[in-house]
Order: C-alpha cells, then structure tokens, then sequence
C-alpha cells in the first residue's frame, strides 16, 4: 500500500526517503483531504483488471503517454529531472500510473510542509490542479509511468510563485470549503 509522510527539514540528497524521527505517516483519508487520490492497480495486467480504463472513462481521461525516467532513457535526464524537482502546480490535474520502477511525488499540505508519497509500480495516483508539488526519483533511478490526461497530452509546469494563479485559488477555495463542510 502507497506511503505517505511529513519531510523532514534536511535538504540534502532528495532521493533519500527524509522521514522525521519518529516518522509522521498520513493515511489516504489524510490525501484525500487535501485533494490526493490514489488507487492500486495491476500492473501486469491492468488492461483485463478493467479498472484503469474505469477510471478514465469515469473522471474522463481522453489521452496518455508513457515516460520512462532513468538516466539512459530520458532524454535531457538532468536538466528534466531538476524542472520536476523545482516546486509547481499545473492547471489541470496530474495523473500518473507507475508500471515499473518507483519514485516520490511531494506535495505542500496546508501548513506548507512537504508531504512525500512513496510510489511504487502499480500505484496509480491523481495530485490536483493548483496544489503545489514535485517529483523525485528514489535512490533506484527508475521508474516507468503512464501520464494521463483529461484533454491534449501537454504537461506545462507553473512554479511557485502561482499565488495568484486562477486554479491555485481554485484548490484553496476547495480546501476551506473541505473543512467547512
Ligand atoms: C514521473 S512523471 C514526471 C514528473 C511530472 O510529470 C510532474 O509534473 C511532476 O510534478
Ligand atoms: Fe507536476
């Protein structure tokens, strides 16, 4: 089952888990509640699995590609790796399956600490538009995922500072009305 917990403060080596001591896990319900959702798939055999394609049909997914991360395989590996790793939102949903490999995807919980999910081959994981976030390989160096999308595949990064960005406010407004609900 995919993991989640608070960073800690160490900015060295980003590829190292950064748990504090003793770790603060939060569970799904806690993603969930800031907009995080995620399901576990058959990686080996999600087309007969059928939930994959449940998924996309339901939350209207109409197009997908497949990135392989890894130094041999990625074309500009450094210079793409430090743009994932650089905080951001996107305007749309971010959508990733990961069918092998692993890797961390962080994302700023209300307080404006990092909450890092671990993600593993066969997670599949929704971060939403406007939430501020990153992504990291792990010590591994390897992780295949599908990306998926709600319209064109394109994948525009904004980064912090987007304060003022209109789906930013968006997720804010979702968020108080979250917890006033
Ligand atoms: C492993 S998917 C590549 C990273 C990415 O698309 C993104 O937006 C990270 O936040
Ligand atoms: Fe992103």
């Amino acid at each position: 089952m995919v993991r989640a917990w608070i960073m800690d403060s160490d900015s060295s080596n980003q590829r190292l888990p950064h748990m504090t001591d003793p770790p603060q896990f939060i569970d799904l319900d806690g993603l969930k509640q800031i907009g995080v959702l995620y399901w576990k798939l058959d990686a080996d055999n999600y087309e007969k699995e059928g939930l994959l394609q449940k998924i996309r049909d339901e939350r209207g997914y109409k197009s997908s590609d497949c990135i392989t991360c890894c130094p041999d395989k990625l074309p500009d590996y450094d210079d793409k790796l430090k743009m994932f790793f650089t905080e951001h939102l996107h305007s749309d949903e971010e959508i990733r399956f990961i069918m092998e490999g692993s890797g961390y995807f962080d994302v700023r919980n209300p307080e404006d600490k990092w909450i890092r999910i671990e993600c593993v081959k066969g997670d599949l994981i929704i971060i939403p538009a406007g939430i501020y976030h990153r992504f990291t390989l792990d010590t591994n160096d390897h992780m295949k995922t599908m990306r998926l999308f709600a319209d064109e595949p394109v994948w525009t990064p904004i980064n912090r500072p987007a304060d003022d960005h209109p789906k930013r406010q968006e997720y804010l407004q979702s968020l108080r009305q979250c917890h006033t609900a």
